[in-house]
C-alpha cells in the first residue's frame, strides 16, 4: 500500500487563527459567503469564539488583507509557480495567499508565516502532498516577492476586471487608478459621536476631521475602546454620515428610514432630535439596530416590512440609504469584490426605482428627500435620480452647498449631489486618508 503522505496536524500557537482565515477566505472565493456572514452572521465560524481577542483581530487581518490584495498575489504566485497554483487543492491555494501575505504586508516573520501555512496544508487531506511545494515557494516569496511585485505596474491589479473597466468609463482613467490604489490600504476607523468629538478624539488617539467624523488608527475590538459601553459614539464612514446631515434641523419632526439597519443614518437622525421610524426588510437586521440603539440610548419606532409596500406618514422627511452594489465600501468590505458581479445591477437599480418612487407618495408636500447609495456605478446614483426626476415632475433637486460639507466642494457634483470617492480627503498620513464610495442627491417634493 502506498503510504499516505498526510500528516496529522499538531496545534501550535497562530495555527488556530490562520485556519479559520483560511476557511473563511475559501468561504467568500468558493462557495460565496459574505465576509459579514462569517464572521457574525448566519454563516459564523463555528471555531471564531475560541480565538482570543489578539488573533481574532490577527485573523480578520489576514483575511483582509488577502482579499484586499488577492490580485497582487495571484500575479505574485503565477511567476513563482511554473505550474500555475494546485487547482485540485482550494487549501494549498489559501495558504499560499496567506503566508505571501504575511511575509509582504505584515509584522510576521517569514520562517513563522511559512511554517504555519505548511502546517495548514499538511493537515488537509487534499493539500498535503503539496507541503514541499508551499514551503518552497513561500521561501522564495520572501526572497523575491517584494522585486517580483514592483515588476508589475497594473495599479487595477487588485480589482476584478468588469468593475476596473466600469470605474474608468464612469471616473476616467487617472481618477479610477487613484480609487484602485486608495482601496489598496486598510482604512482607518471612523466613528460618529454624540458630542464633543475634540475630547473623544484625544481619548481614542485620533483626530476630528472636517465633518466630525472621529478618525483613529486604533485595532481591534471596537467593544474594548473607551466610549462604546456607555454609547458615546457609533462606527460610521466618514462619508456615510454626510447624507443624514442634509436635513438641517429635523428635531422634532417625523421621519422615516425606509432601509434603516443597522443603524448608523438612523442613529443620526435620532440624535438630531427627529421622531424616527426605522423601517427595514429584514427582522434579523432590525434587531440588531435596537440593540444598538439600546446601547446609544436612542429611540425610534421600528417596523419590519418591505418599503416598497409600507403604507403610512406621510412625513417631513424621508432617508432611502437603498440596497445596492455596495462597491463604494470595498476599502472596508474586500469581499464585495469578489462576490458582487455585474449581473447584479439590474435587479438592484430596478429595486432601487420602486423604492424611490414609493418615496414620494410617502413624503409630504414640502418633505426632503435624500436618497443614497455606497455604490460607485453611476446607475445607483446619477442615473436613478434622473430617472426618478423626469419620471416625477413634483421633485425637485436641491443641490448640496459646500457650506455643508465643511467647505469640501471636492465632494459635491456638478449637479450639486454628495459623490465621495475612496481618494477623497487625503491626509499627510496615507493611513489616515480616504472615504467610503458614497452617492447622496437631497430633493423636496413641491
Ligand atoms: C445599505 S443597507 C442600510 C444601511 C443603513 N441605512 C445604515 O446606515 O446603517 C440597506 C438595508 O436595506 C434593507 N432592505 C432591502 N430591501 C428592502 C426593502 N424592500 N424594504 C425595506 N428594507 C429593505 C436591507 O435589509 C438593508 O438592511
Amino acid at each position: 500500500m502506498k503510504p499516505s503522505r498526510f500528516v496529522p496536524p499538531t496545534e501550535v500557537p497562530g495555527l488556530a487563527a490562520r485556519r479559520i482565515a483560511a476557511d473563511i477566505i475559501d468561504g467568500v472565493l468558493h462557495k460565496r459567503r459574505t465576509l459579514d456572514d462569517q464572521l457574525e452572521g448566519a454563516a459564523q465560524h463555528p471555531a471564531l469564539k475560541s480565538l482570543s481577542d489578539r488573533d481574532r483581530a490577527l485573523m480578520r487581518r489576514l483575511v483582509a488583507t488577502v482579499l484586499r490584495r488577492r490580485g497582487t498575489l495571484a500575479y505574485l504566485l503565477s511567476r513563482l509557480l511554473d505550474r500555475g497554483v494546485p487547482s485540485d487543492a482550494p487549501r494549498a491555494q489559501s495558504a499560499l495567499m496567506i503566508g505571501a501575505a504575511q511575509i509582504l504586508w505584515m509584522d510576521v516573520p517569514d520562517h513563522a508565516a511559512v511554517d504555519l501555512s505548511v502546517r495548514l496544508v499538511q493537515a488537509d487531506r487534499r493539500a498535503a502532498k503539496y507541503a514541499g511545494l508551499v514551503n518552497a515557494v513561500l521561501r522564495r516569496c520572501a526572497r523575491e516577492g517584494i522585486p517580483l511585485i514592483d515588476e508589475s505596474t497594473d495599479e487595477m491589479i487588485d480589482l476584478p476586471p468588469w468593475l476596473a473597466t466600469r470605474w474608468i468609463k464612469a471616473y476616467g482613467e487617472d481618477t479610477a487608478r487613484a480609487m484602485a490604489r486608495a482601496i489598496g490600504h486598510e482604512p482607518p476607523l471612523d466613528l460618529t459621536v454624540k458630542s464633543d468629538s475634540e475630547n473623544w478624539a484625544t481619548r481614542l488617539h485620533g483626530e476630528t476631521l472636517p465633518t466630525g467624523t472621529v478618525r483613529t488608527l486604533l485595532h481591534g475590538s471596537v467593544t474594548m475602546l473607551p466610549g462604546f459601553s456607555e454609547g458615546a459614539w457609533w462606527v460610521q464612514d466618514a462619508a456615510a454620515a454626510l447624507p443624514a446631515r442634509l436635513f438641517g434641523d429635523i428635531a422634532g419632526k417625523p421621519v422615516a428610514d425606509l432601509c434603516a439597519a443597522p443603524g448608523g443614518k438612523t442613529a443620526q437622525l435620532a440624535q438630531a432630535g427627529a421622531k424616527v421610524t426605522a423601517v427595514d426588510r429584514s427582522a434579523g437586521r432590525l434587531a440588531r439596530l435596537k440593540e444598538n440603539f439600546a446601547r446609544l440610548g436612542l429611540e425610534a419606532t421600528y417596523v419590519a416590512a418591505d418599503a416598497t409596500e409600507w403604507e403610512a406618514g406621510p412625513f417631513d422627511a424621508i432617508l432611502l440609504d437603498a440596497p445596492c452594489m455596495a462597491t463604494g465600501t470595498i476599502r472596508r468590505h474586500p469581499d464585495v469584490a469578489w462576490l458582487k458581479n455585474e449581473a447584479d445591477l439590474d435587479a438592484l437599480s430596478a429595486l432601487q426605482a420602486r423604492l424611490l418612487r414609493k418615496s414620494v407618495t410617502l413624503l409630504k408636500p414640502g418633505g426632503t428627500l435624500v436618497y443614497c447609495t455606497c455604490s460607485l456605478e453611476p446607475e445607483e446614483g446619477e442615473q436613478a435620480i434622473a430617472a426618478l426626476l423626469e419620471a416625477e415632475p413634483q421633485m425637485k433637486r436641491r443641490p448640496v452647498e459646500a457650506s455643508e460639507l465643511a467647505g469640501l466642494s471636492e465632494l459635491i457634483s456638478p449637479m450639486g449631489d454628495v459623490r465621495t470617492l475612496p481618494c477623497h480627503l487625503q491626509h499627510d498620513d496615507p493611513k489616515l486618508s480616504g472615504l467610503d464610495g458614497f452617492y447622496a442627491a437631497r430633493l423636496v417634493k413641491t
